[in-house]
């Protein structure tokens, strides 16, 4: 109550009057100094009130001039002195909403605050930050301040009007993360203090994803009893089947040509895919299959873009550019830069068609030659924590211990991996441990027979069933059994057959979905997309004793993979079991994300919110990957007949192949700032298994060369090449500065090393210029 009188701006007439006789002229040159100034778009915003079904402003008294300057006056002050969220560029409207609905999020977080004031100043931006930091919650507040679009129409009598439509299109990977968007829209909707506004939500928000036939209906009838949503979340399919369905008025129910946002939410998954075809290209069978295969992604935003192109065109108009908001939590901004310049150049019609970087966004207040030049077309980069070439920069919450563990096929049980120790911290430390390890196995060659490009199809099947169900119940007894558990299979596994066996052991298996995570009832979870509601006490303590666990009948292991999973936001889920083998950092960062979370994801972001007391509140979460292995001699059940799985099980007879393979899940977490714990062994055990690592260098046995120095063990990839191509001066100096192998540098900076197909990488060179031109 009394935070909400604090955020008033109302003033009573007497005062009114005081005020513009006594304290107006003393304000003004206050109120004109660049703080207190809100950006030209936040003024001119009219979205989330006046945009309203039955919206009154039209009826408003005449007010004097003077009168409208004391209010802008006084509520920017009051604003900006008590809300956090206005200063950064939230209409003061949204920020109130907000903070009704999501009373918790008081205070904005790093990540937050450059994003948003960047966004409210009209730049498209690429936006990296630490998994869990509030990004996709600061863009639905922004969209829904964002000014209402307007589109022409010619009306009953002929005449030429103006009416709302969409504004923002947000483009999802999975159903469930556009769930999880829509319903933190909605939450916000339901609590804002217009009539208008919150008994229509339909006119602010819709949802659209495939589903049954009768669903897609349900949604397109929806769609046409609130024409144009200022707001639409959805999934690329979706969106293309309703554009190319052949009836004229299903393909109208959307409005592309004014769209004045989009957001496209974990980009990665479409450049991922990408790489993938890129790698299937690459091998001589698949290449007809794969050429000139797109993700639908791209093929929508080219459609979008080309379609306003033309639209204004024919209207004798230069084409307007969208805002476009690239959030992620495992690419850096460089790769989403090189991506557009590479692939689609068109999407962002900038004027700086170099190579160059985009700019950092710095949180210093923009002055006037910021908004003289804020374009949407200009893309820029906010990077949290930034990119460093000496640091190492961690991915994922600091409140996470990593462990891998050696599932044996023969024996069924489980030890802690015998992998080395690597410098997590500095980058040229790290990278004189990685030489010195090559040199000791004698290899410049980390592709390694165990995992290997053939063992592709594998990845995705992931561990056969039995084995992974196997691993997850000793995991889950050695845990306590805890309330929660996350467990990913590969993301062809069926998930099915995985639940029926477990619940055949008396685990209660269920699919990581949004809607089955929020019906969770009694299994006391909160809901998803509230991670703020761990910052209430009792919240947190209900959580806190829940997380002990100890009770298998009441342990829900809640299974996924790495489509389904990405950026759900999982509040009260401590530990994430990894039942297939990885090939890229960046799936551990999505998985890594999914657990401990909590909007200040470092310590001491956390110790500086003034609701700590100085004190670490977050609860820590643990991470295991399980990798196979198989001791010398026949195999046994699981190894002897199936070649695939000969491919993806390690052979433990302590030579340099297993060695090699150690160090490369050591090197893919300590890349990413994440060090290894013991998971079974207490700490001077696992010093120890450290110790016999490093005595067994000498005994070194040779690889078999390849074509490769890749160190990593990723496999290289065609776009993510020619995006290192694209580099500026200034990254090239650096690189030659630090005076380390080009390839080191790579797959430490870049999340996925790359090396160049030689004649490939020209031809897409030229391409690329071509585009450019
Ligand atoms: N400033 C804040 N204070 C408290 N809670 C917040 C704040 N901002 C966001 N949250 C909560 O944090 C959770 C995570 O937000 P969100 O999903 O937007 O993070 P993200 O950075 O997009 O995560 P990911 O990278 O995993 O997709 C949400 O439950 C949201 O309600």
């Amino acid at each position: 109550m009394l935070s909400s009188v604090s955020r008033s701006a109302y003033i009573c007439s007497q005062c009114r009057s005081r005020l513009s006789r006594n304290i107006l002229p003393k304000l003004r040159p206050i109120a004109q100094s660049p703080i207190f100034r809100s950006p030209v778009s936040l003024r001119r915003s009219r979205a989330f009130a006046s945009s309203a079904p039955g919206s009154q402003n039209e009826d408003l008294p005449f007010r004097n001039e003077e009168d409208e300057e004391v209010d802008h006056m006084v509520s920017n002050l009051i604003n900006n002195t008590f809300s956090p969220w206005t200063k950064i560029g939230l209409r003061p409207v949204v920020a109130d909403t907000l903070l009704r609905a999501y009373p918790n999020a008081e205070r904005p977080t790093k990540v937050q605050k450059k994003l948003l004031q960047a966004l409210t100043y009209g730049y498209s931006v690429a936006v990296r930050g630490l998994p869990g930091t509030g990004k996709s919650f600061a863009i639905a507040a922004w969209l829904l301040g964002l000014e209402r679009a307007m589109r022409e129409v010619t009306n009953d009598r002929g005449k030429k009007i103006l009416v709302p439509t969409t504004s923002a299109l947000v483009i999802v990977p999975n159903v469930d993360l556009a769930v999880q968007y829509y319903c933190t829209l909605l939450n916000m909707i339901a609590h804002s203090d217009s009539d208008a506004v919150h008994s229509s939500p339909d006119s602010f928000v819709q949802l659209l994803y495939r589903k049954s036939n009768e669903a897609e209906l349900d949604q397109l009838i929806k769609l046409q009893r609130f024409p144009h949503p200022h707001i639409i979340i959805a999934p690329p399919t979706i969106i293309l089947d309703i554009l190319a369905d052949k009836d004229e008025t299903v393909r109208n129910l959307l409005d592309i040509s004014n769209l004045k946002a989009i957001v496209l939410e974990e980009i990665d998954a479409a450049i991922t895919k990408l790489q993938y075809f890129s790698k299937m290209k690459k091998k001589a069978k698949y290449t007809q299959q794969w050429e000139n295969k797109q993700v639908p992604l791209q093929i929508l935003l080219d459609y979008i873009i080309k379609r306003r192109t033309t639209d204004a065109r024919r209207a004798g108009m230069e084409p307007e550019q969208p805002q476009l908001v690239f959030p992620t939590a495992t690419l850096s901004t460089a790769q989403i830069k090189r991506f557009l310049i590479v692939w689609h150049n068109d999407w962002l019609c900038s004027s700086e068609r170099d190579g160059s970087n985009p700019r950092p966004f710095n949180l210093m207040l923009p002055g006037e030659e910021w908004k003289r030049r804020a374009r949407s077309n200009s893309l820029l980069a906010v990077e949290d924590p930034p990119l460093s070439h000496e640091n190492i920069i961690q991915f994922v919450s600091d409140n996470l211990h990593h462990h891998i563990v050696a599932y044996n096929i023969r024996t069924n049980t489980i030890r802690d991996a015998p992998i080395p120790k690597l410098d997590t911290t500095n980058r040229q430390a790290l990278v004189e441990q990685i030489e010195a390890l090559k040199e000791v196995h004698q290899t410049d060659e980390y592709l390694l027979e165990t995992w290997h490009e053939d063992a592709e199809p594998n990845k995705f099947i992931g561990y056969p069933a039995e084995i992974a169900l196997d691993a997850l119940q000793q995991l889950l007894k050695h845990d306590n059994y805890p309330r929660n558990v996350i467990a990913v299979l590969g993301s062809e596994a069926s998930m099915q057959t995985f639940r029926e066996m477990a619940a055949e052991v008396g685990i209660n298996c269920k699919s990581l979905l949004a809607k089955k995570w929020n019906d969770a009832g009694d299994s006391g979870t909160i809901p998803l997309g509230r991670t703020d509601m761990l910052l209430d006490r009792e919240t947190r303590k209900e959580y806190e004793a829940e997380a002990e666990g100890g009770d298998k009948s009441k342990t829900t292991v809640w299974i996924s993979n790495f489509f389904f999973c990405r950026g759900l936001d999982t509040p009260g889920i401590r530990h994430m079991y990894i039942l297939h083998r990885m090939d890229k950092a960046r799936e551990y960062i999505t998985y890594a994300g999914r657990i401990g979370r909590w909007p200040y994801a470092t310590h001491e972001d956390e110790i500086r919110d003034p609701r700590s007391l100085g004190k670490d509140r977050r609860g820590t979460g643990k991470v295991v990957s399980v990798i196979l292995e198989r001791p010398p001699g026949r195999g046994g059940k699981w190894y002897d007949d199936d070649i695939e799985m000969q491919k993806i099980v390690l052979l433990s007879d302590g030579g340099a192949v297993e060695r090699c393979a150690w160090a490369e899940e050591a090197i893919r977490l300590a890349k990413i700032g994440c060090a290894v714990e013991p998971y079974f062994a207490v700490k001077e055990a696992w010093d120890e298994v450290v110790q016999v690592e490093k005595e067994g260098k000498n005994e070194t046995s040779a690889l078999p060369s390849g074509e490769s120095d890749e160190l990593d063990a990723e496999t290289p990839s065609l776009e993510e090449s020619v995006m290192a191509e694209v580099e500026t001066e200034a990254e090239a100096e650096a690189r030659r500065k630090a005076d380390l192998p080009a390839f080191l540098m790579e797959a430490l900076g870049m999340l996925d090393g790359s090396v160049k197909p030689e004649g490939e990488t020209k031809i897409h060179e030229e391409s690329a210029e071509k585009k450019n031109e």
